[in-house]
Formats: structure tokens, C-alpha cells, sequence
């Protein structure tokens, strides 16, 4: 199985990207996605954090914890401690699901691939590069967020110049969605060939020999027990 990276900074197009993966069928697992889940679910963020980063309905402010942890270094580190994880243990079990059902490429949506050293699991890695100033417009355009936040969000991670040098593929989006899709017409053909699911007899092999494989490494732990 190829599991892809896909990486960037904060608002350079990464979920614009996944969403372009997905229309041609390419499952994507998302990292966002797996840490809103875990916030849901962690009550030690709020033992930390205290009973006011919590919303009437009993969720997580999100917004609100981000103001906090994104202006504090320190406070931002306890939580990615805090999630890390999670946030890895849920990727894990997004990727079996995936690999269970007999897919051959996926990809993960990880803001902080190169930072959390999952980029050592990805091949290719596909980095979403945007010039400075247009991410800066783009986040505080989406977010609703002034100058002074917006700067915060996009220091506390690597340098997006420094992603851009680890990457095997770059897309640059800087320019119009029509550039984007130009740019990703180029690549991902390739990749979409050998992501479709296995179907009929090639599914049926598959199993099989992953249920050998299986029961072989069962019969070794017995053993070994
Ligand atoms: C701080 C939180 C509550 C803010 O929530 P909010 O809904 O405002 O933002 P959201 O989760 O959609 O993230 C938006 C973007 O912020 C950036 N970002 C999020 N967390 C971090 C972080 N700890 N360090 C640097 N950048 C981050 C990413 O580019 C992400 O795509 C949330 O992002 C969080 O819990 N972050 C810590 C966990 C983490 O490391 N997440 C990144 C997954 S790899
Ligand atoms: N080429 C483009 N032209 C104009 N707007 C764009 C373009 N690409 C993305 N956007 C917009 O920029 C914003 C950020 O894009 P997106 O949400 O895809 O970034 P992201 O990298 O996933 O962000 P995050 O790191 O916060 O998860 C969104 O409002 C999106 O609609």
C-alpha cells in the first residue's frame, strides 16, 4: 500500500487539495479530522485548560482554545503532547480500515507530517506552498482573524519554505483554483490508476493472503507465548 503525504501550512490549500483526491475516488485521512475527535472525547484538556474552554452543548471551544494555545508556546506544546497520541493512534487505525478494504493508495492530510515525523511513513510527500503574503490574506479571509492571530497560527509551525525543500512533489498555490487543478491534473493520474480498490478474484487473492499472512504471525505469538 502507498500512503501519501500531503502536507503545507496553515491555510495554503491542503483541505482544497484532499477535496480534489477525493473526487477522483483517492481516500483521504485527516488529521483535523482525528484531532477534533479527540478533543471531543479528552477530558485531561479540560482538566488542564479549565471548564471555561468548554461550549454549553459540553464540546470544546475550538476557537477558543486556539486563541490560547497559538499565543503561547508553552501551552501549545503541553496540548500537542497532550493529542499526539491520539492523534497517531487514530491515523494508524484510519489507515488499516483503509488497507483492509483492499485500497492500494491513500492519502494523509497531516499539517504537522514533517514536525510529528510522520513524514517518515509517506512516499511521496506532496507539500502545498503558498507565498507569504496570500496565505496570510487566505487564513485571516477564512478564519475571520486579525493580523496579529493570523501571524501566530503560521509561526508556530516550520517554515513553509523549509517543507517546501522536503518535498518530492511542491504544488504551488498561490495563484487561482484553476492553476491548482492544472497542477494536480499533472501527478495524480498515476496515482489514481493504482488507488482504485481491488474487485472479483484480484480482491479474493488479496484476502487470502493477508488471512495467511495473519494466521501464520498468531500461530508465531502462540508459539512464542
Ligand atoms: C488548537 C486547536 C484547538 C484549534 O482548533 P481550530 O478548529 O481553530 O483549528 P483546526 O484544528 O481546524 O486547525 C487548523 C490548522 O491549524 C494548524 N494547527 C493546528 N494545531 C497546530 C499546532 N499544534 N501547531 C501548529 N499548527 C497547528 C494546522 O495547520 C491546522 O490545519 C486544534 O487545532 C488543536 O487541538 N491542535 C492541537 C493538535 C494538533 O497538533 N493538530 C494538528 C494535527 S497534525
Ligand atoms: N487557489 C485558491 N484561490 C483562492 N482561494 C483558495 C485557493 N485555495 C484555497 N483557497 C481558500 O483558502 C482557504 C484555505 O484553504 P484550505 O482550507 O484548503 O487550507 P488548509 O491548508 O487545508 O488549511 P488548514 O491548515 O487550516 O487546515 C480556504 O478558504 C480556501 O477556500
Amino acid at each position: 500500500m502507498r500512503i501519501v503525504g500531503l502536507s503545507g501550512g496553515i491555510a495554503s490549500g491542503k483541505s482544497t487539495v484532499s477535496n480534489l483526491f477525493k473526487s477522483h475516488g483517492v481516500p483521504v485521512v485527516d488529521a483535523d479530522v482525528i484531532t477534533r475527535d479527540a478533543l471531543k472525547k479528552w477530558k485531561k484538556v479540560v482538566a488542564t485548560f479549565g471548564e471555561e474552554i468548554l461550549l454549553e452543548n459540553g464540546e470544546v471551544n475550538r476557537p477558543m482554545l486556539g486563541q490560547i494555545v497559538f499565543s503561547d508556546p508553552d501551552k501549545r506544546q503541553f496540548l500537542d503532547r497532550l493529542l499526539a497520541p491520539h492523534i497517531s493512534s487514530g491515523i494508524f487505525w484510519e489507515v488499516v480500515k483503509l488497507w483492509l478494504k483492499g485500497y492500494k493508495v491513500i492519502v494523509l492530510d497531516v499539517p504537522l507530517l514533517f514536525e510529528a515525523k510522520i513524514d517518515k511513513f509517506t512516499k511521496p510527500i506532496i507539500v502545498v506552498w503558498i507565498d507569504p503574503e496570500t496565505q496570510k490574506k487566505r487564513l485571516m479571509g477564512r478564519d475571520k482573524s486579525n493580523e496579529e492571530d493570523a501571524g501566530n497560527r503560521i509561526n508556530a509551525q516550520m517554515p513553509l519554505d523549509v517543507k517546501r525543500n522536503k518535498a518530492d512533489i511542491v504544488i504551488d498555490n498561490s495563484g487561482s483554483l484553476d492553476d491548482l487543478k492544472e497542477q494536480f491534473q499533472k501527478f495524480q493520474k498515476v496515482l489514481i490508476e493504482v488507488s482504485k480498490p481491488l474487485t472479483g478474484t484480484r480482491f479474493q487473492e488479496w484476502s487470502l493472503g493477508h488471512a495467511s499472512l495473519i494466521s501464520g504471525l498468531v500461530l508465531c505469538i502462540k508459539a512464542l507465548s
